[in-house]
């Protein structure tokens, strides 16, 4: 960073944001292979919120590549730089008092710890959708499967390139069984004592 650029104090602080709106802001961070139900749960929870009076949204790893992220691609060093500026736009969302749920495959525990460091204790709350591949396989609702199995995409994730589990995510939901509509209770049960 230019040496000649200098923090400016915010007049608002995120303190009274979350006052103002009655509850705190924190990340709720999905992860998971392609088709394990990341966007299906996102945006589950986030309807469940604005239902609720909460402020929330939802930023997805498709739709954030079509405008934010759009000079990126699927190299482990584009995939770094995906996670790192959503890292930093949910800290933003954060900071402005918001819920938010982040919506993408996020493949490296490093690119996450990164995001997870950028927010205090408690803030970040990584939920691996844990699906298995085959499932996610069978379900392949945009056929991309197939084309990767095709040779058509070079490095997807699960096929021709990794995906490191969570450690110790703060919740795992198993989507591989089970409707959506469960995992979403079971998510919303969990995140009581942040709310
Ligand atoms: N090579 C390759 N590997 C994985 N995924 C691919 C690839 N090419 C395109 N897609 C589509 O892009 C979506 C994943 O984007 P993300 O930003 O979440 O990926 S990452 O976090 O940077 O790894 C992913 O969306 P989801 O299915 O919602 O996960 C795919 O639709
Ligand atoms: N328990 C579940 N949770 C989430 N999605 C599920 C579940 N069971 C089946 N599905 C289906 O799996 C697909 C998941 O797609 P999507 O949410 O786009 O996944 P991702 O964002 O991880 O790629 C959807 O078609 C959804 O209806």
């Amino acid at each position: 960073m230019d040496a000649n650029i200098v923090w400016h104090e915010e007049a608002v602080t995120a303190a009274e944001r979350e006052q103002q709106n009655g509850h705190p802001g924190f990340v709720l961070w999905f992860t998971g292979l392609s088709g394990s139900g990341k966007s299906t749960l996102a945006n589950a929870v986030d309807r469940y919120f604005h239902e609720h009076g909460y402020q929330s949204y939802v930023l997805d790893g498709d739709n954030v590549r079509h405008g934010l992220n759009q000079d990126l691609g699927f190299s482990p060093e584009d995939r770094e730089e995906n996670i790192r500026r959503i890292g930093e736009v949910a800290h933003l969302f954060v900071k402005a008092g918001t819920i938010v749920s982040t919506a993408f495959i996020s493949p490296y525990e490093s690119d996450r710890a990164k995001a997870r460091a950028l927010l205090p204790e408690g803030r970040f709350i990584e939920v691996f959708v844990d699906c298995p591949l085959e499932t996610c396989e069978e379900r392949d609702p945009k056929g991309l499967y197939k084309k990767a199995r095709a040779g058509e995409i070079p490095s997807f994730t699960g096929i021709n390139a990794p995906y490191e589990p969570p450690r110790q995510p703060e919740v795992t939901l198993k989507t591989g069984e089970g409707t959506g509509e469960e995992n979403v209770k079971e998510l919303v049960d969990k995140l009581t004592p942040f709310l």
